[in-house]
């Protein structure tokens, strides 16, 4: 039994092939300091993020909270650890169960972490020597389990290295499903779906770009500084900073020496920090200076910079979100980057709403909360968590939403409907379910204000939709509802 779950540890135990050459004392020293470790955190955050049920976001961000100050490199490790794991979770496990021979199912889930996490060195991380991720896990197994785990955890990891690129993976012509699961990471009812719409190569594609390690993205503050002088403002602090393909307004970084908030550009308000197909949604919106404009889900206020970039911080924004902890940082933000316009609002959108918002806006602004199925290449995590039965859960909710705002919309003014997901539930469902529920509402057509790339990305239908394989970019779904009178 694991000491800290209860539960099953392999009850046959692989003998090590290769004895550590490390001296027994000095090994015992390690297993006490392991936990300790980057790994070691890295590990203790996969068993957080087990238990808690919660955004692995929100698990690191409590784990730094309480950890002993350690250095970026350290925190690099961490990071790339716990989100390699989460990303190639499947194909780890593929291989961890053909080489075990207990079965995945009945390992322990602390043992099990931690051969994801030594294995996705030995297959992933080219500058680790494979030594040093076996021996690190070993130590780590020593620290929480009996010496026979070590053991097995020794013996399998070193197999792992001996069979690198030899265990054979499920046939992509007999079994796509099976195949595109285990060889890409994802849960088999998203790839049958992904299949169906898109067919192989492209439901292929589109795994590999949500397995890449999105880039860092900046949107510019147009109230501070313009794109170019962003761009100089970071050149003496990153290896790299060059302009979006298609956002007007950004910035992809790379090389960051430091932590971003320590960048003076960060804190002089020069930039947020914001993914080029979150960027396009606020440009398709396209508030004018001196609107009146409700930021409805406003969350920590990414999109309410933007919009108070567009409007020259002239006009007003209202921004609302059920969470007051979110909208503190969107104060905060306000004030980093110099908005005035704003006015943070604590509400429920599923309460009444004041009276006197009734025809009041020029531009709304429904940011809704949804699957976030469009940005598993940021969150890798949720490809685990999401379920196919929440997605109807998420429609009802935001046709709700778009219903109770509608008529806080004035005549001729524009209701923008956005989520981060490409799930036609989430998307084309709730536009044609708002559209026939509100037939004073029409989608708006006209793209004058838009650059000729987002042009490109607006379908002729009218909505704007963003694809991580086609566009290098967050999946994301735009429609904007024009009021009649
Ligand atoms: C997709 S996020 C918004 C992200 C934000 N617009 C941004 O760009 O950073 C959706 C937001 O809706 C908020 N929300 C969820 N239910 C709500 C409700 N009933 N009333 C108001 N806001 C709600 C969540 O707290 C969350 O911040």
């Amino acid at each position: 039994m694991s000491h800290e779950t209860g539960r099953k540890i392999p009850n046959r135990r692989p003998k090590p092939r290769h004895p550590a050459p490390v001296p027994p004392r000095k090994r015992a020293t390690a297993a006490v300091n392991a936990l300790g470790t980057p790994r070691g955190a890295a590990w203790t955050i996969l068993k957080r993020l087990d238990a808690e049920r919660r955004p692995l976001d929100a698990v690191l961000d409590a784990f730094f909270e309480t950890a002993p100050p350690m250095d970026r490199r350290d925190r690099n490790l961490i990071h790339a650890l716990v989100f390699g794991v989460q990303r190639h979770r499947a194909a780890l496990d593929h291989v961890i169960d053909h080489l075990s021979r207990t079965p995945l199912a009945k390992l322990d889930p602390d043992v099990l972490n931690l051969l994801r996490i030594g294995l996705f060195q030995i297959l992933h991380m080219d500058r680790i020597p494979d030594s040093a991720a076996v021996n690190t896990a070993v130590d780590i197994a020593k620290a929480f389990a009996p010496p026979w785990i070590a053991g097995f955890v020794n013996g399998l990891l070193r197999s792992a290295i001996r069979s690198r690129g030899k265990i054979p993976f499920p046939d992509m012509e007999t079994d796509p499903v099976r195949a595109l699961a285990k060889r890409k990471s994802f849960p088999p009812w998203l790839i049958r779906r992904w299949l169906k719409r898109w067919g192989t190569a492209d439901a292929a594609s589109l795994c590999d770009a949500f397995n890449r390690i999105p880039p860092l993205t900046l949107r510019v503050n147009t109230l501070r500084t313009t794109r170019e002088g962003l761009l100089s403002a970071l050149a003496p602090e990153v290896d790299t900073a060059r302009p979006t393909a298609v956002s007007p307004d950004g910035v992809v970084i790379q090389g960051l020496g430091t932590t971003l908030s320590d960048l003076s550009a960060f804190r002089s308000g020069l930039f947020q920090v914001q993914d080029e197909a979150a960027q396009l949604v606020s440009r398709f919106l396209g508030p004018r200076p001196g609107e009146t404009v409700l930021d409805a889900c406003a969350g920590l206020g990414g999109k309410t910079g933007h919009l108070a970039g567009l409007m020259e911080n002239r006009g007003q924004i209202l921004a609302v979100d059920v969470d007051a902890r979110k909208l503190e940082g969107l104060a905060a933000e306000c004030v980093r980057l110099g908005i005035t316009i704003t006015t943070p609002v604590h509400s429920d959108l599923d309460a009444d709403l004041p009276p006197d918002w009734r025809d009041r806006f020029d531009r709304i602004l429904v940011d809704a909360p949804c699957s976030g199925l469009g940005v598993l290449g940021r969150n890798p995590d949720a490809r685990w968590s999401a379920a196919k039965e929440n997605l109807d859960g998420y429609r009802k909710r935001q046709l709700r939403f778009l219903s109770r705002l509608a008529p806080l919309v004035k005549p001729l003014g524009i209701l923008g409907y956005t989520v981060c997901s490409m799930e036609p539930e989430e998307t084309d469902a709730v536009a044609e379910a708002f559209l026939e529920k509100h037939p004073l509402f029409r989608v708006r057509m006209d793209a004058e204000h838009l650059t000729a790339g987002m042009r490109a990305l607006i379908t002729p239908e009218g909505c704007l939709r963003t694809f991580p394989h086609r566009d290098g970019m967050d999946g994301f779904f735009s429609v904007c509802f024009v009021r009649k009178m």
